[in-house]
């Protein structure tokens, strides 16, 4: 790590020891070990090939890898997928993964899933308590949808909106499994600066309510810079830099790997 970016935050949410992975001798990830500070959003940036997203996909449990990763100090590299997101982490993918038959609501209910706990027989039986846990199931949804604008496309079926909406309904559904942690992977692809603003904006919205903290990847760097409090910087599968974005923005070694002269990155 470069010496002008140096520094660790307090009471990380989020810490990373030794993450790494390979695909057939290709070492995507090496020895990848920052910490990601507890609340506000912080950026994973990085050039083509650097990692981002292979970063994402072991953090969320969907591939298995080396080191240790612990969510507020509990060590989850153990955990599947599924147990780190009822764990509290949630994430959207580069290219939105709705279910395009079924209503916005319905896709935004799916992720009120990661905390319901009834199971198949009490949902057949209606228990009382299955019965309530479906009715706050639905007002969350509800909630998140209409935080996020979708209210007045409900019930439109997920395949029918336009794009931005379908990014919209992603961070929906992932909002309504009550997060400590929302990783968003290139959240700005295909949308106008102003719809990303927008977004981002609604996320840390979000974040200042229930204190989730937002993990981001995105090549946008003017939208990485004035939405992210802290950056991490990947090159080539290893862990460049980590700090504040005025560190980030003048250190020579990210500079020189990924971000150009400064002239390039001014805000
Ligand atoms: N499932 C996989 N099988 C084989 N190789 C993979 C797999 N996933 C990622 N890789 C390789 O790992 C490296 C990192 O890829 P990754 O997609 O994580 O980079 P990235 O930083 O997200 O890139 P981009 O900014 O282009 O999305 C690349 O060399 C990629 O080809």
């Amino acid at each position: 790590m470069s010496a002008a970016s140096s520094g660790s935050p307090a009471a990380p949410i989020l810490s990373l020891r030794g993450v790494g992975i390979s695909f057939r001798g290709v070492r995507a990830l090496d020895d990848v070990t920052f910490d990601v500070p507890r609340g506000g959003v912080t950026a994973v940036i990085g050039p083509n090939g650097a990692g981002k997203t292979t970063l994402f996909n072991c953090i969320s449990g969907i591939y298995r890898h080396e080191g240790d990763i612990a969510l507020a100090g509990a060590d989850i590299q153990h955990l599947r997928a599924h147990r780190r997101a009822a764990a509290g982490i949630a994430r959207t993918f580069q290219t939105p993964t709705l279910l395009d038959a079924e209503s916005v609501f319905e896709n935004v209910l799916v992720g009120t899933h990661a905390w319901t706990r009834t199971g198949p027989a009490g949902v057949l039986l209606g228990t009382r308590s299955a019965r309530r846990e479906e009715r706050e199931a639905r007002e969350v949804a509800w909630e998140r949808l209409t935080a996020v604008g979708l209210a007045p496309v409900a019930h439109v079926p997920a395949g029918a909106l336009p794009h931005a909406d379908r990014r919209r309904a992603e961070v929906a559904r992932a909002l309504a499994s009550r997060p400590r942690i929302l990783m968003l992977d290139e959240p700005a692809a295909g949308l106008s600066a102003a719809e990303s603003d927008e977004l981002l904006e609604l996320v840390a919205e979000q974040g200042r309510a229930t204190g989730m903290t937002s993990v981001l990847v995105e090549h946008d760097v003017a939208l990485v810079m004035r939405t992210a409090g802290w950056i991490a910087v990947l090159d080539a599968g290893r862990l460049l830099a980590t700090g504040a974005p005025d560190a980030i923005r003048q250190d020579p070694a990210v500079v020189a790997a990924y971000l150009g002269t400064d002239a390039e990155v001014a805000a």
